[in-house]
């Protein structure tokens, strides 16, 4: 098929003059509506307006453009169909073989703070949809644009097959087409569902429409019998995993992905200095240090035998001392805002580590989503902070100020790790950590066990729980392995139970009110 007609509308102007003076050198005549026609007509090529190929002006404030029968009939004619052909022909419609459109920047602008909702309405688009619709249809005779980055790629196959496109090309565009117009409505009906509607009081619209874009094939997925990739959310705030910029090392695998954003968040929302190795998605060492090279080596003393292998990420500059130091262990990803270029030469000798950079902001995920079986669950993400407001001494005792330090640590350690979690820290440090267990007192056991194992002493630690603790065992145990301070979220119908026994064996004890199960 050789293209003979081309429409032109599009918001983003990008590849657009280049795009077109390649069409007008295949003599294809141009039709464009208003503001793309003058950006041509500047370009000095030439082009019909919309207006005057359907006789009808653009109107109602660009609302009505190129909703007229001569381009619909132009776009959906069959051409192989005689009743299709004839009734164009009647009707004095001339086919049209190829649309350009991208839509009104919707998304853009109901991403701007202060947005109305007027004018969130003005830029819905309704005709482009339309025209990318009609043609997206009519793919066995009619090819559709709806990205500046497929425009190269089209222009060759245009040049080199004199003008014309394959059945394939104009299929791959239609599936584009539709995923376009897909999303773009999606994005509208979950803006529109999410403002506070009387139906909607809860914030979580009645249909869910997500639109994710893939941004690599994995090899495998948990198992290297089950297939994966790996999906971006275009939306994605500042500072979350999937900004990631790879700068070296092997591709990422899908548990390298999630730990790494495991390791990446418990790192970035630490103020001082830190380091978070992380292993099968829990913290095994945790510290904050003057810099990544001492809070590296200190992390690593808490658990070495988990650190093999690890996901360790920087909240700060990692330097070619931090990079000499990781030499002892194996790493499987490394991540940081920024590397010296010293640090990045000497990476560069161990070609397999996977490195990452990642702005350290504190954007997060608006939602976070668990698939189960048959369905989604949807909730606010666990912004972890603590609420200082919130935080009450309950006991006699009360945590001196480095005790301070490290329950807001051991505290903001626990976020991170699965439940039932119970972390043990000391001079800024984590000293034992107690993962995913059925039983907070398990927890405990294992954390002190891990301590004992790295050879660090409990003696004149703090603790911290993700949640409160039911009875006065769980808290016993933590004070006979030596905590001398302890934050827990409270709320346990046996609080007054859990303060006395603290109270009985001199234990400072914090209450946060928040609680922090992860699983
Ligand atoms: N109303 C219409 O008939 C119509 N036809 C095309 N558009 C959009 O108008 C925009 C281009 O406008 P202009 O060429 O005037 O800059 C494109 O994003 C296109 O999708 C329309 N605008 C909105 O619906």
């Amino acid at each position: 098929m050789t293209l003979q007609r081309a429409l032109l509308s599009v918001s983003d102007k990008t590849g657009l003059i280049e795009l077109a003076q390649a069409l007008h050198r295949l003599h294809i005549e141009l039709l464009s509506t208003g503001g793309t026609a003058q950006v041509l007509r500047d370009a000095k090529i030439p082009v019909r307006e919309v207006s005057n190929f359907t006789g009808f002006p653009e109107m109602l404030d660009g609302r009505v453009k190129t909703l007229h029968p001569k381009i619909h009939g132009g776009l959906l004619g069959n051409r192989d169909i005689p009743s299709h052909q004839e009734a164009m022909t009647r009707h004095g419609i001339d086919p049209i073989d190829l649309v350009v459109v991208n839509l009104y920047p919707f998304r853009e602008t109901i991403a701007q703070p202060g947005v109305t909702l007027e004018e969130a309405i003005e830029n819905i688009d309704i005709g482009g949809p339309a025209m990318v619709r009609s043609a997206a249809k009519n793919h066995a005779h009619v090819a559709v644009l709806t990205d500046p980055a497929d425009y190269p790629r089209l222009l060759q196959e245009l040049e080199k097959n004199r003008g014309s496109i394959s059945a394939a090309t104009r299929f791959d565009l239609a599936v584009k087409a539709f995923s376009h117009t897909a999303e773009y409505d999606g994005a509208i009906a979950t803006y529109l569902s999410g403002l506070n509607t009387e139906s909607q009081a809860d914030g979580y619209p009645e249909r869910l429409h997500l639109s994710f874009v893939k941004h690599q094939s994995l090899r495998y997925g948990e198992n290297p019998h089950q297939g994966a990739a790996f999906y971006r959310d275009p939306a994605a705030p500042s500072g979350v995993l999937s900004h990631y910029r790879q700068l070296q090392g092997k591709p990422l695998s899908y548990n390298n992905i999630a730990d790494a954003d495991t390791a990446w968040d418990c790192v970035r929302f630490l103020d001082a200095p830190a380091c978070v190795i992380v292993k099968h998605a829990n913290p095994c060492g945790v510290a904050l240090g003057n810099q990544a090279l001492d809070a590296y080596q200190r992390a690593y003393a808490t658990d070495p035998t988990s650190a093999y292998g690890g996901i360790i990420a920087f909240n700060r500059t990692v330097d070619e001392a931090t990079v000499e130091a990781l030499q002892r262990q194996f790493v499987e990803v490394l991540i940081a805002p920024e590397f010296t270029s010293a640090a990045l030469e000497r990476l560069s000798q161990k070609a397999n580590v996977r490195v990452l950079q990642l702005p350290d902001d504190k954007g997060l995920n608006r939602w976070d989503m668990k698939r189960v079986g048959g369905g989604l669950l949807v909730q606010t993400s666990d912004s972890g902070g603590l609420n200082e407001d919130a935080l009450k001494v309950v006991t006699q005792a009360a945590p001196t100020e480095e005790q301070w330090t490290d329950l807001r640590l051991a505290f903001h350690v626990a976020h991170y790790v699965k439940s039932n979690a119970v972390v043990f820290c000391g001079q800024g440090r984590t000293l034992g950590i107690g993962a995913g267990q059925m039983s907070r007192v398990d927890s405990t056991r294992i954390a002190q066990r891990k301590a004992e194992d790295a050879g660090l002493s409990l003696q004149g630690s703090v603790a911290a729980s993700d949640a409160f603790f039911p009875f006065r065992d769980g808290l016993d145990v933590l004070a006979r392995a030596g905590a001398l301070a302890i934050i827990q979220p409270g709320g346990s119908l046996r609080d007054g139970e859990v303060i006395a026994a603290a109270d009985e064996q001199g234990v400072a004890m914090v209450l946060t009110g928040i609680r922090h199960f992860r699983h």
